[in-house]
């Protein structure tokens, strides 16, 4: 038995009871008060979930159980080679048992996730089916779907299970899949852009840093770039598309891999993961049409002005939750300021910064006008020759996986019910606003 099990079995026993106490007494406490606008409007704003693993302060950014990320990187366990950035098996660790880990701990946890890494040839089979023009998002999540045939949690239930035991066969599929994620996106790009030739894993590397050497960069700082690249997109709490997508998913019962599929289609879109390579497509376009590597501050606002008035949104800026600049976007400046200060890309991807929220808040209408997570990421990786800007949010989703699979073992421990929120038609808003008819569901 892997201790990591273990601990988590005590955390979630305890916290199990506690909520259930907790409920008892203030079960029936009213927590807000929601407004018709917010009904329509995505939302926002309204609490209706738990989310262990995370929480996003509107000013402060993500704390990942209380530790913001300069904290993770001061405090996480590094690589034993000299490594500066914090390894993501930590930051699992830290989410899943609500604990910084050890050195030893993370050093399991890597022996753990490299025993389980193996993927069946048939998923290979499955990659290898599609087009080589399909989105590598697509490849990737049918790779997903494909592994689903592994699901422990998925035989146990056919077989007839305990609902106090759902959590312990959910447990084993979400960490084979955390393992086993690095080796199919690392397939999936080679495949599509490096002539199908494959590179195997090396048993003496970290998860990050095995991915690195998969997909073919050799370059030390590249993987201390995957380290915290995979750490920082882990988890934003419950309510964004794929975290919560997932979390819907599997409070269906369905097992992780059709859950964190569901997830990942939901990372795949525009205005949440794809964001990634929508920005670095963007500013290929501009560099293009302005005939220069490096655009000045003015032939951005320029450039801006036109994405706007041809109705498009500006990529990698705004947020439904945040309110100030991502420390996510942050730490990624942090890091082109210590391993590439010069790189013309990277600069423009700070010009911008410099530019965009003025003109954002200019508008009157777009309530966060600072950078996200994604308005960074992709310079970083064109500069160590990652050019191929679908691929990005691929990355972006094995991160994600640390997050929401570690939250749906929160769930499942929990026992936390399918999730079912009431809708309403616009016809019984209109009688409820006349005085009609009544609109809340059953609070029972
Ligand atoms: C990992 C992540 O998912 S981070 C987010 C990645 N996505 C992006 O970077 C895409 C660009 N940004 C956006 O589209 C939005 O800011 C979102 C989707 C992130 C948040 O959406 P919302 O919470 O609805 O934003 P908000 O309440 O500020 O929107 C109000 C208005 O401002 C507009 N707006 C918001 N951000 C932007 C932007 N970056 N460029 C132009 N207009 C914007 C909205 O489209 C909306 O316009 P409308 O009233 O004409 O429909
Ligand atoms: O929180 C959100 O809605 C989007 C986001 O930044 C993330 O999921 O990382």
């Amino acid at each position: 038995m892997e201790i990591i099990k273990d601990r988590f079995r005590a955390k979630a026993a305890a916290a199990s009871a506690e909520i259930k106490e907790m409920l008892k007494e203030h079960g029936s406490k009213p927590i807000g008060e929601v407004t018709l606008a917010q009904v329509y409007q995505g939302m926002r704003g309204i609490t209706g979930l738990v989310t262990e693993t995370s929480l996003l302060d509107a000013q402060e950014g993500i704390r990942f159980r209380g530790y913001s990320i300069p904290e993770l990187q001061q405090k996480l366990p590094k690589a034993q080679n000299g490594g500066n950035e914090p390894l993501p098996e930590g930051l699992f660790y830290l989410m899943l048992i609500g604990e910084l880990p050890t050195d030893a701990d993370v050093d399991h946890l890597t022996s753990v996730l490299m025993r389980r890494s193996h993927v069946p040839k048939h998923v290979f089979d499955t990659i290898n089916a599609l087009p080589l023009n399909t989105h590598p998002m697509t490849m990737f999540v049918t790779a997903i779907m494909a592994l689903q045939t592994e699901s422990h949690f998925a035989r146990a239930y056919a077989k007839g299970i305990n609902k106090k035991d759902y959590w312990e066969h959910l447990f084993e599929d979400a960490m084979d899949l955390i393992a086993r994620l690095p080796r199919i996106a690392a397939y999936v790009y080679r495949r599509k852009y490096k002539n199908a030739e494959h590179i195997q894993p090396d048993g003496l590397l970290d998860w990050a840093g095995n991915l690195a050497h998969m997909m073919g960069y050799e370059d030390p700082s590249f993987y201390e770039l995957m380290r915290l690249y995979m750490t920082i997109h882990a988890d934003h709490e419950g309510g964004n598309v794929s975290a919560h997508a997932t979390h819907l998913v599997g409070s269906a019962l369905s097992d992780p891999y059709l859950a964190f599929a569901a997830g990942m289609n939901g990372l795949a879109g525009p205005l949440h993961g794809l964001a990634n390579q929508e920005v670095i497509k963007w500013i290929f376009e501009m560099r293009e049409a302005l005939g220069t590597e490096l655009p000045s501050k003015e032939q951005i606002a320029t450039y801006v002005q036109d994405t706007l008035a041809s109705g498009k949104v500006v990529p990698g800026y705004g947020h439904a939750v945040l309110r100030k600049t991502d420390p996510r976007f942050s730490a990624q400046m942090e890091f082109g300021k210590k391993h590439m200060p010069d790189d013309p890309l990277v600069q423009t991807v700070w010009n911008i910064y410099e530019t965009v929220p003025g003109i954002l808040q200019s508008l009157g209408k777009v309530k966060n006008p600072w950078p996200n997570v994604d308005a960074h990421s992709g310079a970083l990786l064109v500069h160590y020759g990652l050019v191929e800007y679908e691929f990005y949010t691929v990355l972006f989703g094995v991160s994600r996986a640390l997050g929401v699979l570690a939250s749906l073992c929160w769930d499942r421990a929990l026992g936390l019910a399918i999730e079912r929120p009431k809708s309403v038609t616009t016809e019984l808003v209109k009688d409820w606003l006349g005085g009609k008819a009544e609109i809340w569901g059953d609070t029972q």
